[in-house]
């Protein structure tokens, strides 16, 4: 078995695109074929209008300030990451690292939000568990909807064939707050960059979290109004994405690679931690239940795109996910060989 790792290119290049906005107030037959669209083409897409009140994200955004304020004792009364709880600097167990510390949460349990509360946020532990779980609600929904719009499009009849995946009593979905903390002053390249950026060993690039895809269903992040999240084109080439914190950026993480036989794409991104300001970010990872077995629905199984991936269930996949590194890549590895005879 060969694991393809993706090293960085020696010479990489920024390029200046926007990714494709979803308008949840437009037409639904026109937003699930945009939504699609987006899929195949970036694997990204910003959505509008997407219901999430304002009150809702400030809330969150207010205990995700005040916790990352805290001391580094502080916040480690939350417990090490392992999976979840907090990490600083050490992403994963495999030795990747990077300019950012986060708090990871099980979304499934709000009884387990809300035990971890009590050292999160011993001050207003009920205050901060209201705040994650009202959010998570929140943003669960926009999630379905989207696998709902996204299973129309592809004109899957059972609709809810993604979305009944995150809604399982059993999900193994995820909440992950990054926080990367601003540019020293002597960090600073001040020289104003003009696109295609050549970035070399000269103009310091801080990685905040390196190169990587998400091995979920779905990703729905929302961040403060400063830029870091950047999208892979391949070849060295990125794409800064405009940060937007009305907006919720989507992607489509590994498992619905797999699930829509390749016709969406779960893309490489990172985030850098180059700004003079603060970035925050909220990410809530979209998984199904450990048991659950990803196959692809088979309306998207034609002769000419025959199935591209072998069945595996969530448990496997996160065994795998989990003892390799961040820019590895890992659905190679449940790819059928052409002379595969079991094609399920
Ligand atoms: C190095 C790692 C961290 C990660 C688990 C992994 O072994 C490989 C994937 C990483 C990732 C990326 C997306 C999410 O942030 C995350 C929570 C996930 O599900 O896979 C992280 C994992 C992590 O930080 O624990
Ligand atoms: O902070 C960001 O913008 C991206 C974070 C990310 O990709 C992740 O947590 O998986
Ligand atoms: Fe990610």
């Amino acid at each position: 078995m060969v694991l393809a790792s993706r090293a960085p290119s020696s010479t990489e290049k920024i390029r200046d695109m926007e990714l494709p906005i979803i308008n949840f107030l437009d037409k639904r037959s026109d937003v699930s074929k945009l939504i699609v669209k987006a899929s195949e083409d970036f694997g990204f897409f910003k959505v509008i209008n997407h219901g999430v009140s304002e009150d809702i994200i400030r809330n969150m955004e207010v205990e995700c300030f005040e916790f990352f304020g805290k001391t580094v004792p502080e916040k480690q009364r939350a417990g090490l990451a392992n999976p979840y709880g907090y990490g600083s600097k050490n992403i994963g167990f495999n030795g990747d690292s990077g300019e950012v510390e986060y708090l990871i949460m099980d979304t499934n349990n709000p009884l387990s939000i809300f035990q971890r509360s009590q050292t999160i946020a011993s001050a207003d532990p009920t205050r901060f568990s209201c705040a994650v779980n009202v959010y998570m609600e929140a943003i669960r929904k926009v999630a379905c909807e989207v696998l709902e719009m996204m299973a129309e499009g592809l004109g899957v009849p059972d609709t809810s064939v993604f979305s009944s995946l995150i809604t399982d009593l059993d999900n193994d979905s995820l909440l992950r707050l990054n926080h990367y903390p601003p540019l020293l002053p002597n960090h600073d390249t001040s020289s104003a960059p003009s696109f295609p950026l050549q970035i070399n060993a000269t103009n310091s690039k801080r990685i905040g979290f390196g190169e990587h895809t998400d091995p979920q269903i779905l990703t729905v992040l929302r961040s403060n109004g400063v830029a870091g999240l950047q999208i892979s084109l391949g070849d060295g080439v990125w794409v800064p994405i405009s940060p937007d914190p009305t907006a919720l950026c989507v992607n489509v993480g590994d498992v619905l690679q797999a699930m829509t036989n390749g016709r969406f794409v779960s893309v490489i991104h990172r985030a850098m931690a180059n700004s003079k300001q603060a970035r925050m970010s909220m990410a809530y990872f979209c998984a199904p239940p450990f048991h659950a077995n990803i196959t692809c629905p088979k309306e998207l199984v034609t002769l000419e795109r025959p199935n591209i991936y072998r069945a595996f269930t969530w448990a496997e996949y996160k065994k795998v996910v989990y003892s390799l590194r961040l820019g590895d890549s890992r659905l190679e590895l449940f790819k059928l060989q052409s002379d595969d005879e079991t094609r399920d």
